[in-house]
């Protein structure tokens, strides 16, 4: 059966982590879906509309053989549950949704939105991320609310979002979407021109 990933990230702004998750993932299953969104448990700084455009220019700088990376804005909301079934729109029934969060949210999951209906629908992908090692009691309490999940053997950079935000991190950057935060001016603190 057609295996297809869902990623999706706050992408405020999008770092060299979720680009490291996209190629891993893009090895791996037919399509990579990938869209921003909105998370209730979050603020965020910049709009949507430049969220989704810096996505889009961190997949495009990402080589795959199989090109089978894309971004689809349609899949955005707050809430997972609403996204599959979107993505149940757009592929139909006859096909494997893996669902692929970080570690950091393993804890947080099951106080999603109608989070058993979630886990009935795709299987999870959980990625290790660094500071947030996977706990086997969370794990359970997952699989009790009915996951499927399995563990990605991947390191991603051990970056966030958050490290740029708030200290300027520009290893969480990759030079496009840095190019990109200037020009518009986003971040209004890191407005030093991005290294070439
Ligand atoms: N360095 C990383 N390693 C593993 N997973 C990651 C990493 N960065 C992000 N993810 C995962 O990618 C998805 C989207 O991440 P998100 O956009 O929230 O990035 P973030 O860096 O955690 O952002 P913020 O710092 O704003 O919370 C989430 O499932 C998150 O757990
Ligand atoms: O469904 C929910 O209740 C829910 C709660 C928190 C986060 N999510 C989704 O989880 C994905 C990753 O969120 P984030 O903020 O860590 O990038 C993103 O697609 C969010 O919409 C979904």
């Amino acid at each position: 059966m057609t295996k297809i990933a869902l990623f999706g990230t706050s992408a405020d702004p999008p770092t060299a982590a979720h680009k490291a998750i996209m190629l891993w993932l893009s090895n791996r299953y037919d399509s990579v879906a990938v869209w921003a969104s909105n998370n209730p448990f979050k603020s965020h700084q910049t709009s949507l509309e430049h969220r989704h455009k810096m996505l889009g220019l961190l997949i495009g700088e990402i080589d795959t053989p199989s090109q089978n990376i894309s971004l689809h804005e349609e899949l955005s909301s707050s809430r997972s549950l609403e996204t599959v079934e979107k993505a149940k729109e757009i592929w139909g029934n006859e096909v494997e949704f893996i669902l692929v969060i970080g570690s950091d949210l393993v804890s947080q999951m099951p106080r999603w939105y109608r989070i058993r209906e979630l886990l009935q629908e795709v299987e999870l992908l959980v990625v290790p991320r660094l500071g947030y090692e996977i706990n086997e009691g969370d794990l359970e309490v997952l699989k009790q609310l009915g996951a499927k999940v399995a563990i990605a053997d991947l390191n991603a950079p051990a970056v966030s979002s958050t490290a740029y935000r708030e200290n300027g991190d520009r290893d969480a950057l990759t030079p496009p979407v840095a190019e990109y935060i200037y020009q518009a001016q986003l971040y209004a603190c890191q407005k030093a021109a991005p290294s070439k």
